[in-house]
């Protein structure tokens, strides 16, 4: 598929058998799914599931050496450049420089993604604009709110006009009304450009509520994929019970008691990248 053309497929990501492991960690053990162009795809799974460690071989930060990844048909081996072209990316690190304006971290972002010259003002504003910033594009992004921060990251991740946008944990540490605005804004841009979206999250709430599909990763494996409907219907055949499943129902059945749970294979980095994450965003 070398040098084919990305509209010519539906698909905007199709993952086969990837497998990536961290010395004797099988981090990713043999995981397959294709997220279909237009669809929010949720990736769930407790900690250290392999979640992040799939999402960045998708963002071609991490090698694929087993396995194969396209996006809109593009190899991520062979055509990493025209994937990163096609790609927003909002890690769960911190991206955006405090010391830094809203519309300066965002202008940044618009330099590196080469978005050209003549245009850099304007599609930074449209960003800033999109993620509800406007107002605040002057201030030091120091003086944000987590959600504040949260949105400026998106705008970042916007700028370049992605036609794949992929978050890990978006709404870690936020409050609930700041959890909805992520998703509103987000929500917004996609009906007005079709943009695809793939999600990390440890949020059943929110995967319920936003995702078109779920894949639910433990130990570095799909468990289960489906709507989020489909998946929750098929637990309250398996065991049927006075109330409906809900998806935390599901989440039980196939990854263990919890997120806490010690068997779910989460470790101290996993805790600690995690409580990082909220606590910069606090
Ligand atoms: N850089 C690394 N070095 C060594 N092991 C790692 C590294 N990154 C991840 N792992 C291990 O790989 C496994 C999967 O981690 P990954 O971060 O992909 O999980 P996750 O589902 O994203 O978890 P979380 O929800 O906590 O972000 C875990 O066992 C983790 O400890």
């Amino acid at each position: 598929m070398e040098g084919s053309d990305p509209a010519m497929t539906d698909s905007a990501v199709e993952c086969t058998g990837l497998v990536y492991r961290f010395g004797a960690t099988r981090a990713v053990d043999g995981v397959d799914f294709s997220v279909a162009g237009g669809e929010v795809f949720g990736l769930l799974g407790p900690n250290g599931a392999g979640k992040t460690t799939t999402i960045r071989a998708i963002t071609t930060l991490l090698p694929v050496r087993a396995g194969m990844i396209r996006v809109f048909g593009h190899d991520v081996t062979k055509e990493k450049i025209a994937v990163r072209r096609l790609l927003g990316y909002v890690p769960q690190q911190l991206s955006a420089d405090a010391a830094l304006t809203g519309r300066e971290n965002v202008t940044l972002f618009a330099r590196v993604y080469d978005v050209p010259r003549g245009e850099r003002a304007r599609r930074v504003d449209r960003a800033l604009e999109a993620v509800g910033l406007a107002e605040a594009a002057g201030r030091m992004a120091g003086t944000y709110s987590g959600g504040m921060v949260r949105r400026l990251e998106l705008a970042q991740a916007l700028v370049s006009s992605p036609r794949l946008l992929i978050l890990d944990e978006p709404t870690i540490g936020l409050d609930p009304i700041a959890r909805t605005t992520v998703w509103e804004r987000l929500g917004e841009v996609r009906s007005a450009t079709g943009m695809t979206v793939l999600v990390t999250t440890h949020s059943m709430d929110e995967a319920d509520r936003y995702c078109d599909r779920l894949a639910l990763m433990h130990r570095g494996r799909i468990r289960a994929l489906g709507t989020p409907a489909d998946l929750k219907s098929r637990l309250d055949r398996r065991t049927p019970e006075a109330r409906p499943a809900t998806l935390e129902d599901v989440f039980r059945h196939y990854a263990g008691s919890g997120l806490d749970d010690d068997r779910t294979g989460g470790e101290f980095r996993d805790v600690r990248s995690t409580r990082r994450t909220a606590s910069r965003l606090g």
